[in-house]
């Protein structure tokens, strides 16, 4: 059960509209192929009320709704009347699993609480509801009271809850302990089905849910990109890679949608996903090392069972200090070059000259150091920028004319913008989509990077990804103005288009 629309947007700075929510839920049904998801919890809001309705219509009209679940409280009819209105027909009912939560925090006693329970699971029965339950704590419940636990499961296995989903609320467990919990569990009740729902605080969500796996628990609980409640819940790419690749479990989720999936919900709720994150991160294809490059290129000595094209992914291989001539052999080969021996040992110094200053070289840079070492016009530059002026005035929208070069001839146009860049990328769209009547990429993402100490001089690094036709691709700019590197990397980007436009025509 996929949660990052009601656990995962308790990540905090976390949330979502109900545009937003609805898309992420067809994603996770019919893209992913999640067997359930949870969208949010009842009562919280208007707008979240919104979000829930218009998911539950959809997943009506697909023959989805069974699949669609909403937390609830154990609040006599308020929280049942409230999902029942969504046209929602599952509740997740939000119980004490530990007897701390049930006395400190509702203030009863555990007959109070378990008579509330099963008044809220009738109501819900009247409504044709199904109902599952939380266990809220449940881990601290197994270890300070669980013969609070178990008083609670004799009485509500008597009905017809259908799941019994036991949260490490607070990501206290280890590995060793959700197996004997879990076991104890499953031993006093072999018929019922149990779920596990993990978070990260001692960064072991995964490890927790894996425990829980061969424990006996039969339902997983997790989120896209980790999110959730403080440190996150586990995330459903490495949880997925496991369970197949480690104990070859057959599930309903389907990979190769995994990556795009984690890109959506990052744009949308924000949270940028670390580079090294497995599987959706953005290095962890990437071999940086010569000696990989050189082993993968020899007989793909450096790659394991997760193989970056599973998950709509490719491997690639880093420019910098570490390079060896194998890196530099898979990037162009890539790009369709060919160098002799003597011409790869100096773009091979020139590359790590670079990574020793600190400087990211991208794919799309080679030709262009090429180019430069070999002194040769290897990289005709199709594209010239003659010149420009960008300004910025208070209380006034930023302006930027330019006079540009394409293919020998010469364009000139102006615009204002949201900012300096924006006013150029404008004027420059103006003359490509206007004038020459062509596409012009989009823009999907900008890192500038500044290296630390202070300087206001310093070299500012842009690097902007592209997405054209079906390619993406980066391009880099380096100067001390964060403006003209950005303008730097835009050229650069309209010297690698040519060549698409002209298969284009
Ligand atoms: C571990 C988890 O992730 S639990 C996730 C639960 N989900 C949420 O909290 C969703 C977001 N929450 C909200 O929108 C709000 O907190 C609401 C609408 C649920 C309640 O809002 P408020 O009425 O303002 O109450 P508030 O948030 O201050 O306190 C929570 C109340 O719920 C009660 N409560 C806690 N757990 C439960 C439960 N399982 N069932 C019923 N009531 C509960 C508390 O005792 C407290 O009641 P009190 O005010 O009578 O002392
Ligand atoms: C909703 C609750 C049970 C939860 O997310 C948790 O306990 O972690």
């Amino acid at each position: 059960m996929d949660t990052t629309l009601r656990d995962g947007e308790q990540t905090s700075g976390v949330s979502f509209v109900p545009h937003e929510k609805l898309m992420i839920a067809r994603l996770l049904l019919e893209d992913l192929k999640a067997d359930r998801v949870e969208v949010a919890s009842a009562r919280v809001s208007e707008g979240e009320f919104d979000a829930v309705k218009m998911i539950c219509d959809w997943a009506a009209r697909r023959n989805m709704l069974p699949r669609v679940e909403v937390l609830g409280f154990v609040d006599g009819h308020t929280s049942v009347d409230w999902i029942h209105a969504t046209g929602c027909r599952v509740i997740n009912l939000l119980c004490k699993g530990s007897l701390k939560h049930c006395s400190c925090q509702l203030k009863k006693l555990p007959e109070e609480h378990i008579e509330d329970i099963l008044a809220v699971v009738d109501y819900a029965n009247v409504q044709d509801m199904e109902v599952n339950v939380y266990l809220e704590d449940w881990s601290n419940g197994m270890k300070d009271s669980p013969e609070y636990v178990f008083q609670l499961m004799d009485a509500l296995i008597r009905t017809n809850i259908k799941r019994y989903m036991l949260p490490d609320t607070l990501g206290v467990l280890n590995p060793l302990q959700v197996i004997e919990f879990m076991r104890k569990m499953v031993k006093r009740y072999p018929h019922a089905h149990f779920d596990f729902h993990a978070h990260n605080d001692y960064d072991l969500a995964v490890s927790n849910v894996l425990a829980a796996v061969l424990s006996g628990c039969k339902g997983l609980h997790t989120t896209i990109n980790g999110l959730g409640e403080r440190a996150g819940n586990a995330p459903l790419a490495s949880v997925q890679a496991i369970l197949k690749d480690h104990f070859s479990a057959v599930t309903n989720i389907d990979e190769s949608r995994l990556n795009d999936v984690s890109r959506v919900v990052e744009s949308y709720s924000g949270i940028v996903i670390p580079a090294n994150k497995p599987i959706v991160g953005e290095n962890v294809f990437t071999q940086v090392a010569g000696v990989h490059a050189d082993g993968d290129n020899k007989s793909n000595l450096y790659c394991n069972d997760l193989l970056p094209e599973r998950f709509g992914r490719k491997r690639e291989y880093a420019l910098g200090k570490n390079s060896g001539k194998a890196n530099i052999r898979k990037n162009l080969e890539d790009l369709g070059l060919e160098l002799d021996e003597d011409a790869m040992r100096k773009v091979t110094e020139r590359i790590i000259e670079l990574g020793d200053k600190k400087e990211l070289v991208t794919q799309e840079d080679l030709p262009y150091i090429v180019s430069d070492v070999l002194k040769h016009g290897m990289m005709d530059e199709r594209v010239n920028l003659k010149s420009y002026i960008v300004n910025l005035a208070y209380g006034l929208k930023p302006m930027a004319t330019l006079k540009i070069e394409i293919n020998g001839k010469e364009y000139e146009e102006s615009s204002s913008g949201d900012g300096q860049y924006d006013a150029f990328v404008r004027a420059l769209r103006k003359i490509y989509k206007v004038t020459l009547g062509r596409k012009f990429p989009m823009l999907t993402n900008y890192a500038v990077t500044i290296p630390p100490g202070g300087r206001t001089d310093a070299f500012v690094q842009t690097v902007i990804t592209w997405s054209f036709e079906d390619k993406v691709f980066r391009t880099r700019g380096l100067d001390a103005d964060q403006t003209e590197a950005a303008i730097k990397a835009t050229v650069k980007m309209l010297n690698i288009i040519e060549t698409e436009y002209e298969k284009m025509d």
